[in-house]
């Protein structure tokens, strides 16, 4: 398979198919030779990421837009020219209109004629107005970067966007029953984290493919992420409840704190996604989780106030994630994010009834938006009165060089 076609199947299968750009990599990139593996999936996430600014650069050069496969040809060209040294400009032209040619023959010409001209040209200045060129620079919705300037204001606004496409190295949690981030800093293969006590930054490499997360002795997982087993302060023998837990991440990290003493009972709605909380447990040797199919707007048969900590880690819009997970930008809608909210104060509202009086219940998402965050609290208290906010906290990828990210912990008094 020739790598640049790959990366053009690739884009269309996300964009027009509605694949995911992880699986869809993770079934196909066998196809091609391991050398130009790298290559490949630089293409693709990079011109995912920066769909919209490449975009800007050909479409005022064209009278008619062409197929939609073809202008995916051009913004994937287009990203390499501006963003790659991989290939001489000449070759990535030659091979975009070799391409065309056997996508559709009729294109040829144009892409030929686009490609040059912007070579000829180079980038094109954005537009005048600071808030459409951030939107076009950064990739982002419109809407999204309203709402953004409304909720955090003009200056959060304008890093917030220019941070989320900022690299970060891979982030893991280092498993405290077998070792310590000191030690494993000291091997070399790992630098410590800046935020959570239990982070490592990879230096080098995927940490998927080492020993290390083989035998149990890291997770991978972004440090923002691992804040919220650390706040909910669990202590070995306890009893806690993790309502919406899969793939586990933090149920496993909070059993790590706790010496696998006590117990953890992990809910989430999808069978398949239960399954791999107990595949995290199994290879992390936990014990003390235990894994169950449950609705967390229903909770049918956990018993009322058991538990020492309550966990609502919410399903929500995902836009604090953007920078590691692209697709989320290509299923940004204004409108979906407005069908989550109910949803979330149903199963805080729900999970709040088990909390034990003294426990702890925390409220996790992984998105920055008022409305999934700070406004879910205050309805929350506003309704329950037996409860108090003990702290709460958004993490901002320009403050805390992390992923977006907002915790709240409240403390049930009576
Ligand atoms: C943000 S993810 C949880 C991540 C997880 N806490 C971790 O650390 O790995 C949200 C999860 O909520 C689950 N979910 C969505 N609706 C649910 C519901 N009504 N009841 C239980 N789980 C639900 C989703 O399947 C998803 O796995």
């Amino acid at each position: 398979m020739i790598m640049r076609e790959w990366c053009l199947r690739a884009l269309v299968s996300i964009f027009e198919e509605h694949a995911y750009s992880n699986l869809y990599i993770q079934k196909h990139l066998h196809e091609l030779s391991e050398q130009d593996r790298s290559l490949a999936v630089s293409i693709v996430y990079g011109t995912l990421q920066h769909q919209r600014y490449v975009r800007y650069q050909w479409a005022h050069m064209v009278q008619r837009s062409p197929k939609k496969q073809i202008a995916l040809l051009l913004d994937m060209s287009i990203y390499q020219l501006l963003f790659l040294d991989a290939l001489p400009d000449y070759a990535i032209i030659h091979e975009a209109v070799a391409i065309a040619a056997r996508w559709d023959a009729r294109a040829k010409g144009m892409v030929n004629g686009v490609l040059r001209r912007f070579q000829r040209e180079g980038r094109r200045a954005l537009p005048a107005d600071e808030w459409q060129a951030l939107a076009i620079e950064t990739g982002l919705p419109d809407w999204l970067i309203s709402m953004w300037k409304h909720q955090y204001g003009e200056a959060c606004c304008r890093s917030l966007c220019h941070s989320l496409n900022d690299p970060h190295p891979q982030c893991v949690r280092v498993n405290r029953m077998r070792t310590t981030r000191e030690a494993l800093a000291e091997s070399g293969a790992y630098t410590c984290g800046t935020l959570s006590a239990d982070a490592l930054y990879v230096k080098s490499g995927n940490a998927a493919d080492t020993e290390a997360y083989h035998n149990g002795t890291i997770s991978i997982q972004s440090e923002a992420s691992q804040m919220v087993a650390l706040w909910m302060e669990p202590k070995p023998g306890e009893h806690l409840l993790d309502v919406c837990s899969a793939p586990g991440s933090k149920a496993c990290h909070m059993a790590e704190i706790m010496h696998d003493e006590g117990v953890i009972l992990c809910g989430d709605i999808h069978p398949h996604r239960v399954e791999l909380i107990r595949q995290g447990a199994k290879r992390l040797q936990l014990h003390c989780i235990e894994a169950k199919v449950m609705d967390a707007t229903q909770l049918e048969g956990v018993t009322d106030a058991a538990f020492d900590g309550v966990l609502c880690d919410v399903p929500c819009s995902g836009y604090g994630v953007m920078g590691r997970k692209s697709d989320i930008r290509l299923r940004l809608s204004a409108e979906a994010m407005d069908t989550l909210i109910p949803l979330q104060q149903e199963i805080l509202q729900c999970a709040a009834h088990k909390v034990r009086i003294g426990g702890r219940l925390v409220y996790s998402t992984c998105t920055l938006n008022r409305k999934e965050n700070e406004k879910q609290a205050e309805r929350f208290l506003q309704t329950h009165p037996s409860f108090c906010l003990e702290r709460e906290q958004t993490f901002f990828p320009h403050v805390h060089g992390t992923d977006g990210f907002y915790i709240a912990r409240f403390l049930r008094k009576a």
